[in-house]
């Protein structure tokens, strides 16, 4: 079976559903640790959240373009960070948030860069090149891809809203996905948490696919309806991701005390609406 579904299932036995995202922002963390390099900083900080939130959680998600934007030394510090959670925390898959996908070709080095090189067990990929472009990640069955699909931001509805042949495209894409590209049970779909309406029409159409839903905390998305829309029919397949609300819960040099309180918040007000869920 699939490496990231087998983790990810473990975890979700135990009713833990938290994604903590890794969105590490050299420029809030830089005064917590004055004396270090960028790349120490940023991975003594990761370190430290990953410590702290691990127990509440079923993933880890570090976002690529926190760490690209910080050269060589924030693609240290991203390394690192895998690294570290892969020998401390192998019961913990990583999904590498990088929104890669291109034509075939060039997709087999965004697959070994972020399999290979930074060890995740999963990457959000998108899916406007369509299947054969996506053949490179799709023909993995060891690896997971989260194919975009309903996103978070204010204007996704400007293209995946759109009607395409009678029907929404991102219902299209929760179709094809589902139905057409996951022979090797390896796909997932994100969805915004900020678009309980459309996270449910997934649900519905992607039957027990796994979904990765980001936008609870920060973008506001609500909890409640975030868990009670996205379970699937026996009660899993959610991977609810927050970034920003845990890792600066505080400022001060008690950010990850703070993160962990976030962090044990979310899952245990989850695992409270998922106890009253009624499973198939
Ligand atoms: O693929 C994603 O994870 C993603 C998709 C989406 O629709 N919206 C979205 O916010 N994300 C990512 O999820 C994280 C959300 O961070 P917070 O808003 O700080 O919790 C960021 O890394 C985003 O890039």
């Amino acid at each position: 079976m699939n490496r990231f579904h087998d983790l990810v299932r473990t975890r979700w036995r135990k009713g833990h559903f938290l994604c903590v995202g890794l969105d590490a922002d050299y420029a809030k963390i830089a005064p917590l640790f004055p004396a270090d390099s960028v790349a120490d900083a940023i991975f003594r900080f990761n370190r430290a959240i990953v410590e702290a939130t691990a127990e509440y959680s079923c993933a880890f998600k570090p976002n690529s373009a926190f760490y690209e934007g910080y050269g060589l030394p924030g693609l240290e510090a991203l390394l690192r960070t895998t690294q570290f959670i892969r020998e401390n925390f192998p019961e913990l898959p990583i999904i590498l948030d990088a929104k890669r996908a291109d034509i075939g070709n060039t997709n087999r080095g965004y697959a070994k860069a972020a399999f290979e090189v930074f060890g995740a067990h999963a990457l959000t990929v998108h899916p406007y090149l369509g299947k054969e472009a996506l053949g490179p990640f799709l023909a993995d069955p060891d690896h997971a891809v989260f194919v975009l699909c309903h996103t978070s931001n204010p204007g996704a509805g400007e293209f995946q809203e759109l009607t395409v042949a009678g029907r929404e495209l991102y219902k299209i894409v929760a179709d094809q996905v589902s139905r057409e590209w996951n022979a090797n049970r390896n796909c997932g779909l994100v969805v915004g948490a900020t678009y309980p309406g459309q996270l449910a029409e997934v649900r519905a159409i992607a039957g027990d696919l796994p979904l990765l839903i980001p936008g609870i905390g920060a973008q506001g998305g609500d909890l409640r309806q975030t868990v009670l829309h996205g379970l699937t029919a026996a009660g899993d397949g959610i991977v609810v991701n927050a970034s920003r609300s845990i890792l600066y819960a505080s400022s001060g040099a008690d950010f990850s005390v703070a993160a962990a309180a976030e962090a044990e918040r979310l899952d245990r007000e989850m695992r409270a609406i998922w106890a009253e869920f009624p499973k198939k």
